[in-house]
């Protein structure tokens, strides 16, 4: 008989999975595989629900692989560690981000860019190293390549720290990369949403002039009062905009529908750069005249490897960075996605899975 989700590996698991493009979340029995001697068996508390959660169930990007547990944003215990594991032991506060898998062995690999290896196997709606597919963290176990998991770092709380498994890597990295952390500089923050708030904290803790760019005046009083921005620009106000032309030496693009790089490249000074990072489900357009002129530059950036990740939780328990988050139910999460989607959301949704998370 064919193997199923529920029979192909030894141990029973339970989470939320969306079954097609509905994007409708509801409970799911499948299976984990056994701890093998390089895995770590995580229960898990906590799971962050990032924007790439909402695209991956709609199948916005055309690749959802149905059914999708999503979740990458994951803090928990680790309750089984193999005989080969080093850097973990049963009890451990750890946590698990957006891979599990990569060669261990490339270019990629070898210079701790395992987000970068071909091999790469995302968290969820991914095929893992055993050939079978990965599920996410809505879901009560998983089981995950001591490579690959977290050490969760004290100051952090569990709940508020999980995003910063998928967004604070995700705004840190290219920071880090294309030399954004000069104190002093300006950066603009497109997107206030669970990427750009993070941006904005990290931002600051690098000691940079930080400006939000949003398309209304919603959120000004919390960016500023709250999360520490210095400024606030209605990217809709024509008037701003052209006072705000050239000012600004970097740009972190967190938006996730399409949109148009023109205005933001006209806020860059000479030099600029412009960092994209949303994953809108068609291509931008891309203006060559302002980038030619001003020899500026759009990049882009995809999350980060394994040893900058530990980096990031290190500074971001430091600095004592968190996400701003609402915490929900299991069961609340259908609607919880409806809001996502209308960015109805300050700024992350974390899931409580241990206490609310059982099956029927
Ligand atoms: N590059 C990576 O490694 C990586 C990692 C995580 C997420 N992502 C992607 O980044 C994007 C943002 O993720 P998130 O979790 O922060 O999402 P989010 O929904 O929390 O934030 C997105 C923000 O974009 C704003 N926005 C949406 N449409 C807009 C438009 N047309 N014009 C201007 N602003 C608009 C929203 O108001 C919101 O503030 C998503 O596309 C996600 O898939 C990329
Ligand atoms: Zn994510
Ligand atoms: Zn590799």
């Amino acid at each position: 008989m064919a193997k199923t989700p529920e029979t192909e590996h030894p141990n029973k698991a339970f989470g939320w999975a969306a079954r097609d493009k509905s994007g409708v979340l509801s409970p799911f029995h499948f299976s984990r595989r056994e701890n093998g001697e390089n895995d770590v068996t995580v229960k898990i508390l906590y799971c962050g629900v990032c924007h790439t959660d909402l695209h991956t169930v709609k199948n916005d990007w055309g690749f959802s692989y149905y059914p999708v547990v999503p979740g990458h944003e994951i803090v928990g215990i680790a309750t089984k560690v193999g005989k080969n594991v080093t850097k973990f032991k049963e009890g451990d506060r750890v946590g698990v981000g957006v891979i599990t898998g990569s060669c261990q062995s490339c270019e990629s690999c070898d210079q701790d860019l395992e987000n970068y290896c071909p091999q790469m196997s995302f968290t969820y709606n991914a095929i893992g190293s055993d050939g079978t597919k990965n599920y996410g963290g809505y879901s009560e176990t998983i089981v995950v390549d001591q490579r690959f998991v977290l050490r969760f770092p004290e100051g952090l709380p569990s709940d508020a720290g999980a995003p910063l498994l998928c967004a604070g890597i995700t705004v840190y990295s290219p920071m880090k990369y294309y030399g954004m952390t000069e104190p002093g500089k300006h950066l603009g923050v497109a997107g206030l949403g669970g990427l750009g708030h993070v941006a904005v904290k990290i931002a600051k803790a690098f000691g940079l002039k930080v400006t939000v760019i949003s398309t209304s005046s919603n959120k000004e009083d919390e960016a500023i009062n709250r999360l520490g921005a210095d400024s606030f620009l209605v990217s809709s106000d024509p008037r701003k905009m052209k006072a705000a032309l050239g000012t600004m030496d970097y740009i972190i693009d967190t938006v996730s529908a399409v949109h148009a790089l023109y205005p933001l490249l006209g806020l860059l000074k000479v030099n600029g750069k412009l960092i994209t990072l949303g994953l809108p489900e068609k291509p931008l357009e891309l203006p060559i005249f302002p980038l030619v002129l001003g020899r500026k530059m759009v990049g882009g950036s995809d999350v980060g490897g394994m040893k900058e990740t530990q980096e990031m939780l290190d500074f971001c328990a430091k600095h004592n960075i968190t996400a701003d988050i609402e915490l929900i139910k299991m069961d609340e999460i259908n609607s919880a996605m409806e809001r996502l989607a209308k960015s109805d959301v300050r700024y992350r949704f974390v899931i409580d899975v241990a206490n609310s998370l059982s099956p029927p």
